[in-house]
């Protein structure tokens, strides 16, 4: 075949894939993408392994959970069964046809050619795709992340293979196992974690550090640790060393701890969710010039320019946030910056929010306090229970919180967190108020808060934070 020249070739189709629309209709463009898990499905991994069908399970999960605090309401509600088979006809039923259409319609336009295979560059003009060589004049890489492969014996057993799971496979399982083993303490294993004992799996959640979530500020990883722990085993401290075939049935997996004692535990299924890696080595950046950090992310400017400057880069092969809403963003920029060359602009800096869609959830945006302790950042701290609220009481909630570490010198909020029912979209108030530089006096009396929705808590917090900033102008002679 014919060598082809593009002027812009895209490598990967989840949110490189939103670059593209009737603005480009003039350019010869090239979307290159291998697919992801084991169908290959074309559109990232948000849609097809990731977000969307683990919050389509996350929401059935905590309506199955619900039942574990019912009896505090003098509900009596028991859940009869979860029918995963149909459950997972309909999350996959939804993003498979999603995924389908989505490819069809990229292989109707006629200015794009759609590329099925995994891709590597050859030097800063050409791409190897399959056994085709494609060049173009402008490169966006867009090839998203990978689960980090652990070097343990007995991991890579063809026989054990089926019972050994990442993100990518577990959601799609045959059948729902009995005995779960999830290696892990972050955000994936978590979420899975709730999903996975809300449908009725025995979870052993097993971690290598003292906590879960340790990239969010320290009382609200801690209060997460608490929770979960009633809700499944979480094991701390533990790291996986073998996997080998149970005699029984199923996998016989040993841990070992910092003092060399080891702990067996038995499972039907193991999930290896031990953090993400960008997939810029894969694709081979470095043959193109495009530099790399120690970490392996391709470096960017906040314009998603790379060291090469007709190549972009966005989303989590660049950016440890490895976030949709992040990769989203900087889709849009990118795009802009195609389109504008002479009027380039950069990625939004307001602060990223994360939420966590785990039993209770938690969102999470700005500085950590230990982040603000380590920097000698002056702060003020308020934590506000849910159960200060009407609408706490209404809940019979005794463990959620809002937990605001405000500048005192401005009143601007620095960092902020939630934990409890409804938290993704408390915290997002909190987003608001950060991103449009809303000081938490005014945030918290420039409106009227109904009453007695949940959101009083954040209203609550904001006043205490606002009457402590006050408090500390006067003593500073600075109101
Ligand atoms: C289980 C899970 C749950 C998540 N939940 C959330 C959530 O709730 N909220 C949130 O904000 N984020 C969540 N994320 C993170 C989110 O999915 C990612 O941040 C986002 O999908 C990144 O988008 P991207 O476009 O950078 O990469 P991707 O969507 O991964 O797209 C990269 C594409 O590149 C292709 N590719 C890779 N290498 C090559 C190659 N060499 N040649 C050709 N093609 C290649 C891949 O096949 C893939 O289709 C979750 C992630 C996981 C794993
Ligand atoms: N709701 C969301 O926004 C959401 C959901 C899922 C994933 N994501 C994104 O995907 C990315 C990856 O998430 P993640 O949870 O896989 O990674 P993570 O980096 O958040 O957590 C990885 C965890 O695995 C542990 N670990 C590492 N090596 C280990 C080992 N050898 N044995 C045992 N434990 C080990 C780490 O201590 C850490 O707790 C994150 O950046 C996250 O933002 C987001």
């Amino acid at each position: 075949m014919a060598q082809e020249h593009f002027d812009i070739c895209i490598i990967g189709s989840g949110s490189g894939n939103s670059i593209i629309d009737e603005q480009f209709d003039d350019k010869a463009i090239a979307l290159v993408d291998r697919g992801v898990g084991e169908d290959l499905w074309f559109g990232g991994t948000c849609l097809n392994a990731g977000c969307i069908p683990t919050k389509m399970m996350a929401a059935p999960a905590t309506m199955a959970a619900t039942g574990e605090h019912a009896g505090r309401l003098n509900v009596d509600l028991h859940v009869d069964g979860v029918d995963f088979a149909a459950l997972q006809q309909r999350v996959f039923g939804r993003t498979n046809g999603i995924s389908q259409a989505g490819l069809a319609w990229r292989e109707s336009n006629e200015n794009v050619t759609v590329l099925r295979e995994a891709a590597a560059f050859v030097d800063e003009h050409t791409l190897q795709v399959g056994r085709q060589t494609i060049t173009a004049a402008q490169f966006v890489i867009a090839a998203g992340s990978r689960t980090r492969v652990l070097d343990v014996p007995g991991l890579d057993d063809p026989d054990l293979a089926g019972m050994v799971h990442t993100s990518e496979t577990i959601l799609r399982i045959k059948q729902l196992p009995g005995r779960l083993v999830i290696v892990g303490g972050g955000v994936e294993a978590l979420e899975f974690g709730h999903i996975f004992t809300s449908f009725g799996s025995r979870v052993t959640l097993v971690n290598r550090s003292d906590r879960l979530l340790r990239k969010i500020d320290e009382e609200l990883a801690r209060r997460a640790t608490e929770l979960a722990a009633q809700r499944f085993s979480v094991r701390l401290n533990q790291e996986l060393s073998s996997v080998e075939p149970a005699k029984r049935g199923g996998l016989l997996l040993r841990f070992t701890d910092p003092s060399g004692t080891e702990y067996r535990y038995n499972a039907d299924a193991l999930l290896l969710v031990p953090g993400r890696v960008p997939n810029g080595d894969q694709l081979n950046v470095t043959a193109a010039g495009v530099d790399v950090d120690a970490a392996g992310f391709v470096v960017t400017d906040e314009y998603q320019r790379t060291s090469r400057p007709h190549i972009w880069a966005l989303g989590d092969v660049c950016d440890p946030h490895m976030l949709k809403h992040v990769a989203n963003a900087e889709a849009r920029t990118v795009q802009h910056n195609l389109l504008h060359p002479d009027e380039p602009v950069t990625r939004p800096t307001v602060p990223v929010p994360q939420a966590v869609f785990t039993q209770p959830p938690i969102m999470v945006v700005g500085a950590t306090e230990q982040a603000l302790r380590e920097a000698g950042t002056d702060y003020v701290k308020v934590v506000q229970p849910y159960a200060t609220v009407a609408y706490g009481w209404a809940l019979e909630d005794e463990t959620g919180f809002v937990k605001l570490l405000v500048d005192p010198a401005t009143g601007m909020l620095l960092g902020a967190g939630v934990i409890g029912p409804e938290a993704p979209d408390l915290g997002q108030l909190l987003v608001t108020a950060m991103s449009f530089g809303i000081d938490v006096g005014t945030m918290a009396r420039g409106q009227y808060w109904a009453h007695p929705e949940l959101a009083e808590v954040v209203e609550n917090a904001l006043l205490s934070a606002a009457a402590e900033c006050d408090r500390r102008a006067e003593q500073e002679g600075r109101s």
